[in-house]
């Protein structure tokens, strides 16, 4: 498209700006033709679910048919969860996500999520986000604003908020239907009692179950003391209502008379203190699946034992029975998702807060940069099935940065910065450098380069700056060399290099470097660099596995697992990135019904790693979060 005076529409401008900031394939990435066929794929891919276009970028056409990029639909179509829907193939499907409202949603949430709404989406049906609040001791307000707001950053939309409570009454008529069905009993016992009734747990004392003395009362007299307990007759532990589901033959634990109504004397968020008396989990779960008409019911297998006391229930007071199934949880090795465990985290200053970018928490991720459509991606590859399955916080990153490296814009950025001083550069240069998001002139007498790219020996397995090498920077024609050095006395480190820019004579062919390094430049007039914090976050906890470290977790934290960069130097593009944010451009927040926060602001720091403003960042000082880092990482160090 153009102007109507023939030059380029800003429109054209804007994205020719991107494509040159994008990554240009290199003769390393040229041989990788399998990759880029994945990179192509998974672009239409992202074009086809209408959530992203890539930005413009050049990908080889894809013609590699050894090429496999997992269907984003995958995990629906085949497998687990369509084995689920070919058992109950009914015209309409609805799902439920059920949080209990106790805390941060966290990874494994992501996986029931996206199963729940995902399955309800792809067969055209619909999704309730239901709080399953029956314990008010737990619950917070500000637990049921962070949920649902995760989920529509997930870029899911609740068919309807629900809550279990919603259904107090309702429950409460079941319960004495269940009663008077004899299918309940109010009871007196303790927990001792009924550990012992239930074979008890001394294993040398084993005996076989037998019934508690109350199970036998009549009908008449459960329900006038189930009424009194509600009424107040009773303090908390003293009497519950039992359901009465053994007949002693059963061996499943979630058979043996569960509790159905206990008294707790906290008043609920919602229903404030109208109620005393509040149904159990293995109450109201089943009985609001069955009002709120769920088709399918997903959940974790940890259920699996619960499904026939979900079908007893349903089927003893006679309402329709949704179909339970159970799947594999989802864990990452070398973290902690407890939220008892996280909370002391927090309270003992291990880490800022229940979104510190390194937790797992949904917020966490958030924060940290990892884009909602990574997570989906990441649990998308790895499918459903009925087992657990654990996986390494190494894979999760490494589905992160695929996604990112294929939607993101580049930039560069120093982190720790040392000043070079290029004491020939001739006037007409600017040509020689081709810039990407900031300023079309460059000021480049003045540069920045990583301190570990330079070294005061030269030596021969060395191909960065050392004196008298001569070492390349990106997007530069020339390379430079360097010719001299200075130290700071009080601190011992190189604080100024000086070099030479190695135009050839006319006539003259250069030598390509061995290596190309990023930089900055230091340019007043288009007020570059710009002054940034950086943060780099390591994996907190030491071990795979930190719940199992004596004497406790805590032992496991890792010294350095946040390192900042104060002095980090971003090129002045970064304002053009934020300005056009969020990143990935459509997958990104921007079609997501939660506004885009400074996490979307994310890009690759050539070299150094996937980055994204952090909620600290100020006009005057931006922090930078890394996302991950780079998979070259390791080729930097050569
Ligand atoms: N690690 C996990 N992987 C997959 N699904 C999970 C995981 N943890 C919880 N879920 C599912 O998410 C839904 C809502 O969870 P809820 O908050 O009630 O769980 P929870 O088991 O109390 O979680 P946690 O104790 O780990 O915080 C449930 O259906 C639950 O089975
Ligand atoms: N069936 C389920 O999905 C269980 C949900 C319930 N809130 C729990 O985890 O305890």
């Amino acid at each position: 498209m153009t102007e109507p005076n023939g030059s380029p529409s800003l429109t054209e401008q804007v994205k020719d700006k991107v494509a040159e900031a994008l990554p240009t394939r290199s003769k390393k990435s040229e041989k990788k033709d399998k990759k880029a066929a994945e990179k192509a794929a998974k672009k239409e891919q992202y074009a086809k679910e209408g959530k992203a276009t890539a930005p413009k970028q050049p990908v080889k056409p894809v013609n590699d048919e050894s090429a496999v990029v997992r269907d984003p639909d995958a995990m629906f179509k085949e497998g687990w969860l369509d084995e689920v829907r070919k058992e109950r193939p009914s015209p309409d499907v609805y799902t439920r996500f059920p949080p209990e409202p106790n805390g941060y949603l966290h990874i494994g949430h992501s996986k029931a999520i996206a199963i729940n709404f995902g399955f309800a989406r792809y067969h055209g049906g619909k999704c309730y986000l239901r709080f399953d609040d029956t314990n008010p001791e737990a619950e917070e307000e500000k637990f049921f604003t962070a949920i649902e707001d995760i989920i529509r950053w997930l870029g899911f939309k609740p068919y309807k908020i629900t809550y279990s409570s919603d259904n107090f009454d309702k429950l409460y008529d079941l319960a004495e239907k269940l009663i008077l069905k004899d299918g309940a009993y109010m009871c007196y016992c303790n927990d001792e009692q009924i550990k012992d009734q239930r074979g008890g747990t001394d294993e040398k004392n084993k005996h076989p179950r037998y019934a508690c003395e109350h199970r036998s009362r009549p009908v008449e007299e459960s329900l006038a003391e189930f009424r009194a307990m509600k009424d107040g007759k009773y303090k908390p532990r003293e009497a519950f209502l039992r359901m009465k589901q053994d007949d002693y033959q059963n061996g499943n634990p979630q058979m043996w008379d569960l509790a159905a109504y206990r008294i707790i004397e906290q008043p609920h968020h919602r229903t404030g203190s109208k109620w005393r008396i509040y149904p159990t989990y293995d109450f109201t779960h089943c009985l609001c699946d069955s009002f709120e008409g769920i088709t399918h019911s997903l959940c974790t297998v940890e259920f699996i034992n619960s499904r026939e006391s979900y079908e007893w229930l349903c089927d003893t007071v006679e309402v329709y029975k949704p179909m339970q199934r159970e799947y594999g949880r989802l864990n990452l090795t070398g973290t902690i998702m407890s939220k008892r465990k996280i909370a002391r985290l927090v309270k003992e200053s291990k880490v800022f807060d229940w979104d510190d970018p390194r937790l797992y928490t949904l917020v966490a991720l958030r924060r940290r940069g990892v884009p909602p459509g990574a997570i989906l991606s990441f649990v998308n590859e790895l499918g459903v099935t009925t087992a657990r399955s654990n996986i390494q916080t190494v894979r999760f990153e490494s589905s992160v940065r695929k996604y990112l490296e294929m939607t993101v814009p580049r930039l560069m950025v120093i982190i720790d910065p040392i000043k070079i001083i290029i004491d020939n550069l001739p006037d007409d240069y600017e040509e020689e450098v081709e810039n990407g998001f900031g300023p079309k002139s460059v000021d480049m007498g003045t540069v920045y380069i990583e301190r570990d790219d330079f070294r005061e020996n030269a030596s021969s397995d060395f191909f960065r700056l050392a004196p008298g090498t001569a070492v390349g920077l990106l997007k530069v024609t020339y390379p430079i060399t360097c010719t001299s050095f200075k130290k700071d006395d009080a601190t011992g480190l190189v604080s100024e290099i000086h070099a030479t820019y190695d135009r050839p004579a006319e006539g003259e062919t250069f030598k390509k470097p061995k290596a190309y390094i990023h930089w900055v430049a230091e340019s007043p007039k288009h007020s570059s660099p710009v002054k940034v914090e950086a943060r780099v976050f390591n994996s907190l906890f030491k071990s795979d596995n930190p719940e199992a470290v004596e004497p406790d977790f805590m032992a496991d934290i890792r010294e350095d697992s946040l390192v900042t960069y104060p002095n980090a130097l971003a090129e002045v593009g970064l304002n053009e990135i934020q300005r056009r944010a969020p990143w990935p451009e459509e997958a990104g927040e921007a079609n997501r019904e939660v506004k885009p926060g400074p996490e979307s602001v994310r890009f690759q720091a050539m070299r150094v790693g996937y980055f994204c403003m952090d909620k600290e960042s100020t006009t005057e000082r931006p922090v930078l979060n890394r996302i991950v880092g780079l998979k070259e990482d390791a080729a930097k160090n050569a």
